[in-house]
């Protein structure tokens, strides 16, 4: 009771969608749900590729047997061992203890550490292929996209290649499986949300898997969430390219923190002043209001930053502190940017932030502004400054 969905005619689609679960890893969240991937080959072998979250068995395996009905599983390759995709391994191996585990040097003592499986195991190696019948699947590391052991596979015939987590997206397939079959446009700030916060730590093991990708002539992008590419693969892979350098378009994030609203005003007249200066896309966020994960996505997609904060027990706000923190740690380069800050007795957030800036290498475009109290004459044309600057550099 099944309909199939075939990306050939002996690939088959057996993902699910998850509308239930709130945050991804327990930390970003999930408005549109997510979809865990998982694809079947039925040739005169029969391989899984990658499984679904546990808690997902069920419809999952529903779905392989519909297209399987009696026949076995030889080969359950895995791309990636987290959760999310590793989860049904157990299980999986006791309804098919005959079935080989396909994985690389760095996959199988992870999969002995999780699952306690240590028989029917086959190390493939970097080129390695495994023959199906007439298909035939190429296997390929792509260490830290996004784990160390995270591989992708390449099958010849059909020219498609299971990426993994890499091209994936949050978002259930509402019906459309592959990216003709649905609203694209709909689903980018998703893919980007997917990217920046889950690999956009990686920018250089991305770009050297590009490298090592970009040989492959790609007829279909399989990843383990999200769309099936087979109308938009050259704008993936140069968004990927983009966003792996943190090369951002032209516009703007304004991201503050503000207790009573005097760091806000300051935020409001300089978004105003890029406005008048011509840029369209400013984004203005209260970091209290809007979730980290949506602020870094525009972070990776617009090449302007302003970061604005009060000072607060002589450090900068706690949620500006855990924005500023994570642009920190995945290391977002290529940015210009500017500083706004309020205080009343002794100020510490404008240098703070302004530390932070500089560690991340990005230029800026004026000098901070920090006002005492709230905002006045000459601290407002500062402000105003501060985005004509902007806007000027962002078209300069
Ligand atoms: C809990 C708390 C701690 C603060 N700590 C400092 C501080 O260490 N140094 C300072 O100059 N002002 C401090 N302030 C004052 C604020 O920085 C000041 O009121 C500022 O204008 C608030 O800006 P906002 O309206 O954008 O929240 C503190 C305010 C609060 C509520």
């Amino acid at each position: 009771m099944y309909k199939p969905v075939n990306l050939s005619e002996q690939i088959y689609y057996v993902g699910v969608n998850d509308r239930r679960t709130s945050l991804f890893e327990n930390m970003w969240p999930l408005d549109r749900g997510v979809s865990y991937n998982s694809y079947l080959i039925a040739d005169e072998k029969v391989a899984v590729i990658d499984t679904v979250e546990a808690g997902q068995f069920e419809k999952w395996i529903a779905k392989v047997r519909a297209v399987l009905n009696d026949r076995p599983i030889d080969y359950l390759v895995v791309n990636h061992m987290e959760p999310d995709h590793s989860g049904a391994i157990r299980i999986l191996t006791e309804l098919y203890p005959n079935m080989e585990i396909v994985g690389n040097k760095k996959t199988l003592p992870m999969i002995e550490g999780y699952y306690g499986i240590t028989t029917n195991c086959k190390e493939v190696k970097e080129g390695d292929s495994l023959e199906l019948g007439k298909n035939k699947l190429s296997f390929y590391t792509v260490p830290m996209v996004h784990w160390p052991e995270s591989m992708v596979c390449f099958e010849e015939t059909n020219q498609i290649l299971f990426s993994s987590d890499a091209f994936g997206s949050f978002g259930t397939l509402d019906g459309g499986i592959f990216d003709d079959e649905l609203d694209f446009d709909y689903f980018t700030d998703e893919m980007r949300r997917y990217y920046s916060n889950i690999v956009g730590k990686y920018g250089n093991p991305v770009q050297k898997a590009l490298q090592k990708l970009g040989a492959l002539d790609l007829k279909m992008i399989a990843p383990s969430h999200g769309p099936v590419y087979r109308e938009n693969i050259a704008q993936m892979l140069k968004w990927y390219d983009q966003w792996s350098k943190y090369e951002g378009e032209e516009g703007v994030v304004v991201a503050y923190a503000s207790m009573y609203g005097n760091t806000e005003e300051m935020a409001e007249v300089t978004a105003r002043a890029i406005a008048e200066s011509g840029i369209k896309n400013v984004r203005v966020y209260d970091v209290s209001k809007t979730h980290p994960s949506y602020i870094i996505s525009d972070v990776f997609k617009f090449k302007g930053i302003i970061l604005g904060s009060p000072t607060y027990s002589n450090e900068l706000h706690p949620n500006m502190e855990a924005l500023v923190s994570k642009l920190q740690h995945m290391g977002v380069s290529n940015h210009v940017y500017g500083i706004l800050g309020s205080y009343t007795w002794a100020g510490a957030s404008v240098k703070k932030l302004n530390e932070a800036a500089q560690t991340l290498k990005w230029e800026p475009v004026a000098e901070p502004v920090e006002e005492k109290h709230s905002l006045k004459e000459d601290k407002y044309e500062a402000c105003w400054q501060l985005g004509v600057a902007m806007a000027e550099k962002l078209k300069s």
